[in-house]
């Protein structure tokens, strides 16, 4: 942190949190990069924690319907999100899985287990001790209607079934998976009727969140469309005034 950003980071009392909600490729995990990086605010992939308990069940011969089973492993769950030259680096117990957790495999088993209540509740504490100085960006399924329902700014950004395909598939060809752009469609189509349907937590836009359709907006027009929000939100307009001074 910048030293004349400290007295704007002081006058504020809780740290203010920006949340980005919406279904697998509608781009969260990059807009809430982006953000994070304009105003030095910290990160939540929340998504990731899911995908982290995931891939632990999965090692551990833990079945994706025991709840208990993965209560518990997510209450001893031994993970670290380090820095790695700006790019999230997932350790679990003490192995780099940041590329092994982005499969559609172990994207569809996170989204089987996050449909128990028991291990929503687990990750809860966790998430929450995200929330530190100045600031946090949280991007997920149910960020702003269950885990920080005090967000200052809650963006609910949706693309079309198609459109975000077609982006998972570029993004899997580029990291060097295999990837099948029909078998993807019908991933995410399944995963989102999941994510929706759950009676916990589902994903749905808050009451007071903005809902951006990026179906036909590139990343640049998107993060825009977020930043002029942003702009607007009382409790973060000290941060922008300062940047642009
Ligand atoms: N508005 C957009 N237009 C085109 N591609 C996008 C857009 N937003 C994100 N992407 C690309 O789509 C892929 C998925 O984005 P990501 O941020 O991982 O989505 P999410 O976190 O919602 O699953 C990435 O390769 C990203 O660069
Ligand atoms: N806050 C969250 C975040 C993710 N989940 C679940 C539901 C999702 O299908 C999986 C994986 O989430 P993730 O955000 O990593 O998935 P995408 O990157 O959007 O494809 O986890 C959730 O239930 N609640």
């Amino acid at each position: 942190m910048s030293a004349d950003l400290e007295p704007v980071v002081r006058e504020q009392q809780i740290p203010p949190v920006i949340t980005i909600d919406g279904p697998s490729g509608s781009g969260k995990g990059t807009i809430a990069h982006r953000l994070a990086l304009k105003l030095g605010f910290h990160v939540l992939d929340s998504g990731a924690l899911y995908r982290l308990l995931a891939l632990a069940a999965q090692q551990h011969g833990v079945q994706t319907d025991n709840e208990k089973g993965l209560e518990v492993l997510a209450a001893y769950l031994d993970v670290q999100f380090e820095d790695n030259n700006g790019e999230a680096m997932l350790i679990l117990e003490g192995e780099d899985v940041t590329q092994t957790i982005r499969t559609e495999e172990v994207g569809a088993a996170a989204s089987r287990i996050a449909a128990l209540p028991g291990v929503r509740a687990a990750l809860l504490q966790r998430q929450h001790a995200f929330r530190e100085l100045p600031g946090l960006v949280a991007d997920g399924r149910d960020m702003g209607t269950v885990v920080f329902p005090d967000a200052c700014l809650k963006i609910f950004l949706t693309a079309s079934a198609e459109a975000r395909a077609e982006r998972r598939y570029k993004q899997l060809l580029q990291k060097g998976f295999d990837a099948n752009l029909a078998a993807i469609l019908e991933d995410i189509r399944a995963r989102d009727l999941r994510d929706t349907q759950r009676a916990v937590a589902p994903m749905k836009p808050a009451a007071d969140a903005i809902v951006l359709d990026s179906t036909a907006l590139g990343i640049e027009a998107v993060l825009q469309a977020v930043i002029a929000s942003a702009c607007k939100t009382p409790s973060l307009r000290a941060f922008w005034d300062h940047l642009g001074s």
